[in-house]
């Protein structure tokens, strides 16, 4: 190869930019984002749940939601999920804190002037300062928002997260988790008429 070419092809790899992760369709996002959490998160064992049920599995979401990557494929995928309008997602600490945070920074990316807002909704009100329960920017009365949740068992925790949004006057639109684990919670937020989609079942995990 002669000097010249040599020098083409370095160049082509040099100013080639790599492929963002946010570039990958959806399909490959999920696909990827799955095989982090099958790895970083799904364990076996005894566990007691939130709901004080006890279970033989568990998903520990915040190893995947407070990795690099799987930070950036979950907001990237939850985004590509909102419903067209809403202007916003928040959800219950602790689960739903670094999930909320990805997708609003995706959206920055996508949409810099623009993009979602970010909340978080705590599980006891702040009982100094500001006194609240929601924490993020101020939205006002009727603002589209959807509640996000990083495991759904029962549901409970995602509800409590829409009850203290609807509080605060938002309009909670639609209630998005990562992973379902089929034990009741879409069934209560069906019967309570918010739509609810999940990236993962837990049969995903579960089926190695
Ligand atoms: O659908 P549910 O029956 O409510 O269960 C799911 C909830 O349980 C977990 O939270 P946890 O209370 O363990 O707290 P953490 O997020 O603060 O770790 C998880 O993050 C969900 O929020
Ligand atoms: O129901 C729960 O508390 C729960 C289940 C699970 O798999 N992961 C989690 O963080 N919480």
């Amino acid at each position: 190869m002669s000097t010249a070419a040599t020098l083409d092809a370095l160049c082509f790899v040099i100013c080639t930019p790599m492929p963002s992760p946010l570039d990958w369709d959806f399909a490959r996002q999920r696909s990827e984002l799955l095989e982090l959490m099958r790895t970083l998160c799904y364990r076996e064992g005894d566990f007691k749940l939130s709901s004080g049920q006890l279970s033989s599995y568990y998903i520990d979401s915040k190893k995947a939601t407070l990795h690099p990557l799987g930070a950036l494929l979950a907001g990237s995928l939850l985004y590509q999920r909102l419903p067209e309008g809403a202007a916003a997602i928040g959800g219950l600490t602790l689960g739903a804190d670094p999930i909320v945070t990805a997708v609003a920074v995706v959206s920055a990316l996508r949409h810099p002037r623009g993009g979602v807002g970010a909340f978080i909704v705590r599980k006891e009100i702040k009982k100094h300062g500001s006194q609240q329960w929601i924490e993020g920017p101020s939205l006002a009365a009727g603002t589209p928002v959807v509640i996000v949740d990083d495991v759904v068992t029962t549901g409970a925790s995602g509800l409590q997260a829409v009850e203290k949004a609807e509080e605060a006057g938002l309009k909670v639109v639609k209630i998005l988790a990562l992973v379902d684990r089929h034990q009741g919670g879409g069934a209560l937020y069906a019967g309570r008429g918010y739509p609810f989609e999940a990236l993962f079942s837990i049969e995903e995990f579960r089926s190695r």
